[in-house]
């Protein structure tokens, strides 16, 4: 990844100048069918908005989902040591372990909803610094981790939700987003896995250190990323990126997740226009943080899990559009007439 002329992070930067597009012509199409299914116009609600999603970044007018997959990321945090979590850290590698075993609540959903579930741990036993004391990756370490991420549709995808486990990673979560969009700590802190209000009082200390010491870099949203970033956090900005080049809708599960986003609006909002949000976390400030990238989330069910459960929820309703969308006989074939243009301002 990096190269002899520039800084490594100079690779991925070029990589937002020349963003993929959806097929417009492919998602009229799809609009044009849509609104010849036989059903009452619109009466699918956001599904049928979902199903024009897919139709533009498929390229094709009746989209299917039959490789979707979970990409579950694991990370460790320096910042741990400052007692920011309920839980010891080997809690991650455990947890790890029982992804494999088809153990955890994502194993279930994935079976359930024919998911794919590809889980990365990420030197586990080498947590990055401590963003108290010094940047949690240096630019080498963070760019190829990045570059790691991206490697996570190989293979061939058409969904990817994304997921990840990590220990205090709530606290490099708040921290990211403290750095992006600023107003006070407090704000963007709540109670990841279960902290108390000591766990808490030392989030918001330990995250207005941390921002004290990075002043100089808080301008730079891969900066940002770098300083208070947990590789998982990193390698999810890598898949977003990759997924877009390759135009694979990816589904942004909670609040740990959605910050690799947020680094990547703050860079330019059009990086996430491929990527669905797939519902509002209980964890406090993730609603704040939706509202700050201007996203609305699908559900709302009350969950703060982690591991790309609420994405995987979200895919079956993705999966719900698309085969409504494609599988559903027309008016035409019941010997209805059939629409032939739609008004302008349905047309996308
Ligand atoms: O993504 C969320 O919405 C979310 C909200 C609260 C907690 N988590 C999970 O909880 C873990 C981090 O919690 P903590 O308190 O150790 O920072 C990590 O494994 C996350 O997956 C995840
Ligand atoms: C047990 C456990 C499971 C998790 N899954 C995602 N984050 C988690 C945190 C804990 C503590």
């Amino acid at each position: 990844m990096p190269t002899a002329t520039g800084l490594p992070f100079d690779d991925i930067r070029a990589l937002f100048e020349r963003l993929t597009q959806p097929d417009l012509e492919a998602r009229g199409r799809a609009a044009l069918r849509n609104a010849n299914l036989l059903k009452p116009t619109g009466s699918l609600g956001e599904l049928e908005d979902i199903a024009l999603f897919l139709a533009g970044w498929q390229g094709v007018e009746k989209p299917q989902i039959t490789r979707p997959i979970v990409a579950l990321f694991a990370g460790n945090h320096g910042v741990h040591a400052q007692g920011i979590s309920r839980w010891p850290m080997e809690i991650t590698q455990t947890m790890v372990d029982m992804f494999m075993q088809g153990g955890a609540a994502i194993n279930q959903l994935c079976a359930l909803h024919g998911l794919g579930l590809k889980v990365f741990d990420l030197a586990l036993d080498m947590p990055v610094n401590d963003f108290t004391e010094e940047p949690a990756m240096d630019e080498k370490g963070c760019a190829a981790t990045i570059a790691f991420g991206m490697e996570a549709i190989a293979g061939g995808v058409d969904l990817v939700c994304l997921g990840e486990m990590g220990i205090g990673n709530t606290t490099a979560a708040s921290a990211i987003y403290a750095a992006l969009y600023g107003g006070d700590v407090e704000d963007w802190v709540g109670d990841g896995a279960g902290a108390d209000d000591d766990q808490r009082a030392r989030k918001v200390a330990a995250i207005t250190k941390g921002l004290a010491l990075h002043a100089p870099s808080l301008n730079d949203p891969l900066e940002i990323l770098r300083c208070f970033g947990g590789r998982e956090i990193a390698a999810m900005v890598g898949t977003i990126i990759s997924a877009r080049a390759e135009r694979v809708p990816v589904v942004i599960d909670g609040f740990v997740v959605s910050s690799a986003a947020a680094v990547l609006h703050k860079i330019d909002p059009a990086l996430l226009d491929h990527c669905l949000f797939a519902h509002v976390s209980a964890e406090q400030a993730h609603q704040k943080a939706l509202d700050a990238m201007g996203q609305k989330a699908l559900l709302n069910l009350g969950m703060r899990l982690g591991e790309g459960t609420g994405a995987a929820l979200a895919a079956m309703l993705v999966k719900s559009a698309a085969s409504t969308h494609s599988g559903m006989a027309t008016f035409a074939d019941i010997g209805l007439p059939e629409v032939t243009s739609l008004p302008a301002e349905q047309e996308s």
